[in-house]
């Protein structure tokens, strides 16, 4: 996986880059990286890269030259198919299905707006979708984009190094995660879950499953519209909705 930042401000990537599992995995060789910045590709001396509105209004609009030029540039150092997403509140909502969809790409590049949005005209020509990461807004797309690469490189075959930690996370199955305990056995008084000191592997399974079942249901019940469920989550589900109609 070839990822690039088109951003004005490359070196927030580092939180990626030098922190954590994505950090380790660059280093690794498990993915590459690298930016451009737009304002290489300012065609006027003074590097502007954004102006004025047109029909009004405040703030500053990112131009379309310097961004198609960079989006251009990144495109041509890509190996095979690449795909440029914007990061903006109008985009598609991510989710796990499109963040596991993304982590079949070769080469992603995102482009990060930033001041009050870019040339529409950039969108439309040179942009493959728009992905949104929440219902909000922030200053620029250069967070959002990180959240992004983080979830789409937790899903690359060896990044997380147990493999079986991508799997557990919440939605891999559409589920909400269920309960952690660590040591010691006992904080504040308050004790770990007996089961989850039994060592019977297929109690503690169907313990897990049948939290996440709780926990979904009464905080994203949602999220199982629409879901098939296994005969052991119709079994769990239906002792759950027996026992919350008493
Ligand atoms: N919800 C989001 O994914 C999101 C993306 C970008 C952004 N801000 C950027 C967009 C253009 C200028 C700042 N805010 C929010």
């Amino acid at each position: 996986m070839f990822f690039q930042a088109v951003t004005l401000f490359p070196e927030m990537f580092a939180a990626l880059t030098e922190h954590g599992v994505s950090g380790r995995a660059l280093r690794q060789g498990l993915w590459r990286f690298d930016t451009v910045n737009p304002r290489q590709f300012a065609d006027n001396r003074l590097g502007y890269i954004d102006d004025r509105p047109f029909g009004g209004g405040p703030g500053m609009i990112m131009m379309a030259a310097p961004l198609q030029a960079a989006i251009g540039f990144a495109r041509s150092r890509c190996q095979g198919d690449s795909r440029v997403v914007y990061l903006s509140p109008q985009g598609a909502p991510l989710t796990h299905r499109r963040v596991a969809a993304l982590a079949q790409q070769p080469n992603l590049i995102l482009l990060c707006g930033r001041y009050e949005g870019v040339d529409e005209r950039v969108l439309q020509t040179h942009v493959d979708e728009e992905i949104s990461i929440g219902d909000f807004v922030v200053s620029g797309g250069e967070l959002p984009a990180m959240m992004l690469m983080d979830a789409v490189l937790r899903l690359l075959p060896d990044v997380l190094g147990d493999s079986r930690s991508a799997e557990q996370d919440s939605f891999a199955d559409g589920l909400l995660d269920c309960p952690h305990y660590t040591r010691p056995a006992e904080f504040d008084g308050m004790p770990v879950p007996e089961v989850l000191m039994s060592g019977n592997h297929a109690k503690i399974a169907e313990w897990r499953l049948e939290q996440s079942l709780r926990r979904t249901l009464s905080r994203r019940p949602e999220l199982l519209d629409g879901r098939m469920f296994s005969p052991q989550e119709a079994r769990l589900l239906e002792r759950i909705r027996k026992e919350q109609a008493n």
